[in-house]
């Protein structure tokens, strides 16, 4: 499996704003919009592209479009709805297909409480998108509704992660594809990670 950290300054900054414990709702919002859509570049980068032909200013112009296969993002409710303005700052175009998980505080297994895909899954690259992946319960279980949909090309963009939940992902579907802003060192004994961001839900909800 491919995990790519993607250490531009740009996200380093961003990131390291959104780990002050002060920021506002308002602030943590703009951040996470702003590190996804710069995730979503990184995470597109391999995308194909055709050669056509546009009637430009001075003629007949050979330009570059992307080819095939279309793209659904995928957010995990409620957090990856943070990151979904950015995304579709960048791909405007994509359809949303939405995953309602949400851990329990004591098992932290992910409950499942919502779904609705976009059609056509087969043909369409899908791009998760949560803040957070800690145990990674919540994406395997993520990964294997768009699976059983029938979606064979999977990338997650990510703010932050830990290892254990990665390795957790890459053993079982080392097909999936991983872009995340920081890797942390580790889950504390609630789950949470540390360094991490406390809880992305709450920040970007404005709840406690
Ligand atoms: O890798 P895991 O251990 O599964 O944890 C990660 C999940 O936890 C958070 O969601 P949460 O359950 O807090 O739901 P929320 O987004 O509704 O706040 C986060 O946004 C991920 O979805
Ligand atoms: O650190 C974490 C882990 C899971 N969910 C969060 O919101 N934060
Ligand atoms: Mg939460």
């Amino acid at each position: 499996m491919a995990v790519y950290e993607v250490k531009h300054p740009l996200i380093q900054h961003k990131l390291g704003l959104m780990r002050q414990s002060e920021l506002s709702t308002k602030q943590f919002r703009e951040l996470s919009s702003e590190v996804a859509r710069l995730l979503t570049y990184e995470a597109t980068k391999d995308l194909e592209t055709e050669t056509i032909t546009v009637n430009g200013w001075a003629g007949p112009v050979s330009v570059h479009q992307i080819k095939g296969k279309k793209i659904t993002v995928v957010p995990i409710l409620r957090a990856g709805l943070g990151m979904m303005n950015g995304v579709l700052d960048m791909i405007p175009s994509a359809k949303v297909s939405v995953v309602g998980l949400y851990r329990d505080e004591e098992t932290l297994e992910p409950v499942a409480y919502y779904q609705k895909f976009t059609s056509g899954m087969e043909e369409r690259i899908a791009l998760i998108i949560d803040p957070m992946l800690a145990t990674g319960g919540s994406l395997l279980a993520t990964i294997e509704m768009l699976k059983k949909s029938g979606c064979r090309r999977i990338k997650g963009l990510f703010l932050v992660a830990v290892p254990e939940g990665i390795e957790k992902i890459t053993a079982a579907h080392p097909d999936v594809e991983i872009y995340v802003a920081s890797i942390d060192e580790r889950l504390n004994e609630q789950g949470y990670i540390l360094p991490g961001l406390g809880d992305a839900g709450d920040k970007i909800f404005g709840t406690k």
